[in-house]
């Protein structure tokens, strides 16, 4: 299985719709790809709370129009990065949007923890409540969103509806790098997954961006690093990899569950 990861620059300073243009024409030059992968919130920036409300679209809004177009044209799964979305009752959501290769919505995933303590995103938009697995020909994705990374408890829900590919659009920033990388690694170790994680380079609201996306197999290798700007980072892993690691070693067959509450 071949996936390309598009780590786009979100710098403030190009239009929303250019930026739409110019991610149409990058996921089109994946041809060959089963499977692209966008970053958070690539139209505003994932820091950019002041465009949130301005650049929130509906679920059939023009990223969606412009992303099913795409990977249509392209032949390609497309996950899509997420959008601000506005529910019909006006809440937004950081909403990410998976579309199959005829361009069909297969999944769209409300980002369960929202990010900011007690501003940006986590006043501004309203938290999702269901985990999203997306099958497709040959693995099965878990879907999450950035500050997900940090909360392994939803990565086990996943694990346990069957995904065997765990893909993360971020917009993580450059000052809690080693953390990004850390936290890829471990969420692919401990649900013996690849792990797809797809950030953002460039600048906005004076927020440095990650970059190094990364694609780490079932044993914690990392396959593929990105640098720290814009880049295409393409790999090619066998999905059956993960069947392998969790017959191997089967440390997923040895959780306890249901453990009585903490002897105080
Ligand atoms: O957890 C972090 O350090 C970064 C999270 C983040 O930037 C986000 O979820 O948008």
């Amino acid at each position: 299985m071949r996936a390309s990861l598009i780590q786009i620059a979100v710098d403030e300073g190009e239009p929303v719709e250019t930026r739409r243009r110019r991610v149409s024409s990058l996921v089109r030059e994946q041809a060959g790809a089963d499977l692209v992968v966008l970053p958070e919130l690539w139209t505003t920036g994932a820091f950019a709370y002041e465009d949130f409300g301005r650049e929130a679209e509906p679920l059939d809004g023009p990223t969606h129009e412009a992303m099913a177009k795409a990977a249509s044209d392209t032949g390609v799964w497309l996950h899509a990065g997420s959008i601000p979305e506005r529910d019909p009752d006006g809440t937004l959501y950081n909403t990410s949007l998976v579309f199959s290769p005829a361009g069909e919505l297969a999944a769209a995933y409300r980002k369960i923890h929202r990010f900011g303590f007690d501003e940006g995103e986590a006043v501004l938009m309203g938290a999702g409540r269901h985990p999203v697995t997306v099958r497709l020909p040959g693995t099965t994705l878990g879907v999450a969103t950035c500050y997900d990374l940090r909360f392994p408890e939803l990565f086990r829900r996943l694990v346990d509806a069957g995904a065997e590919t765990l893909v993360v659009p971020a917009g993580w920033p450059e000052r809690r790098r080693s953390h990004w990388t850390l936290l890829a690694r471990a969420r692919a170790v401990e649900n013996q997954a690849f792990v797809l994680a797809c950030g953002t380079a460039g600048t906005h609201a004076g927020v440095p961006q990650a970059g190094h996306s990364i694609v780490v197999d079932p044993w914690g290798e990392v396959l593929a690093e990105a640098g720290p700007g814009e880049q295409v980072l393409t790999v090619d892993f066998d999905p059956g990899r993960v069947a392998v690691t969790r017959d191997q070693f089967p440390a997923l067959k040895d959780r306890v569950l249901g453990l009585e509450p903490p002897r105080r």
